[in-house]
């Protein structure tokens, strides 16, 4: 069962730094977790210039995210990965707070608060897998994934390969990852993440650098996990299998609903003067 969550009450602002830029984002009272589920999100508002009031990234929003697979899209620009990256806590909010927890009966985590925990139970797969793969080989990358929950070298290198396995890219255990194809590595940074059996997984355009080949099947492969999902994607096609798909616009969630209505109401958006 998936279970998750989000939610958001508070109003105070407070600052937050993401890369190195002063951020601020804001949610504001609202909702709870569904039945069951897993993630959760909240809002935000962001500068770039410490000591400014900075323009907004991301408006106050409540969301309660429950449902195993959403699809977050919208224009470049919009506010999507503002939203995804503050549900693992890349990104904190400036006011109210986002929350997650693993099933309907595990305690809330607060991104703020719970970081470590918070990373622990969901994991973050960046649009470039560079971004993400820092080991030499592949086997090497999994096991540092696993660094925390196996013990003992021996021990880790089965497991990582055993991870490699479920994905097929055992054969590719000793490769260097530079030598990976953009498929194999945006793979292998999933196998990385999903090494510790996340209860959420966040995917941020994971398919934007693949071909059409590797799109549908990293498509496929996020599409049938048994994680709660949320990717933020301009893939329209992969965003209406979604179960739910939130539309983003100008720092707003516009439209949270049906994923075929959610994409005929972007692409109408889309299409205005
Ligand atoms: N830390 C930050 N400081 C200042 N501005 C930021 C920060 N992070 C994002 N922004 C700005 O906020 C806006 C939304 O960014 P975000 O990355 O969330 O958009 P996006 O919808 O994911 O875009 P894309 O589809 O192009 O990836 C952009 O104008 C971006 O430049």
């Amino acid at each position: 069962m998936h279970d998750a969550a989000v939610v958001v009450p508070s109003a105070d602002a407070a600052s937050t730094r993401t890369g190195g830029d002063r951020t601020r984002a804001a949610t504001r009272p609202g909702t709870t977790a569904g039945p069951a589920a897993a993630a959760a999100a909240a809002a935000g508002a962001a500068s770039t210039d410490a000591g400014s009031e900075g323009a907004t990234i991301l408006s106050p929003t409540t969301l309660s995210l429950s449902e195993r697979r959403i699809s977050v899209i919208g224009a470049n620009g919009s506010g999507k990965s503002t939203l995804a990256r503050l549900l693992n806590g890349l990104v904190e909010p400036t006011a109210g707070s986002v929350r997650v927890r693993a099933d309907a009966e595990a305690p809330w985590l607060d991104t703020v608060h719970d970081g470590p925990a918070v990373r622990r139970l969901v994991g973050f797969v960046f649009t470039d897998p560079g971004a993400q793969l820092v080991m030499p080989t592949a086997a090497e990358d999994v096991a540092l994934s696993l660094r925390r929950t196996v013990k003992g070298k021996r021990e880790r290198r089965a497991a990582a390969v055993e991870t490699l396995d479920r994905f097929g890219l055992s054969h590719l255990a000793d490769r260097s990852v530079h030598t990976l194809s953009g498929g194999q590595r945006q793979l292998l940074a999933i196998a990385s993440v999903l090494a510790t059996d996340p209860a959420i997984l966040v995917a941020d355009e994971p398919t934007t650098l693949l071909d059409l080949r590797n799109s549908r099947m990293i498509g496929d492969l996020l599409m049938g996990l048994p994680q709660q999902l949320v990717v933020v994607t301009h893939d329209l096609g992969l965003a209406a299998r979604a179960d739910r798909t939130l539309v983003v616009d100008d720092a707003r969630v516009v439209f949270d609903g049906d994923p075929r209505d959610a994409v005929d109401f972007y692409t109408e958006m889309s299409a205005r003067p």
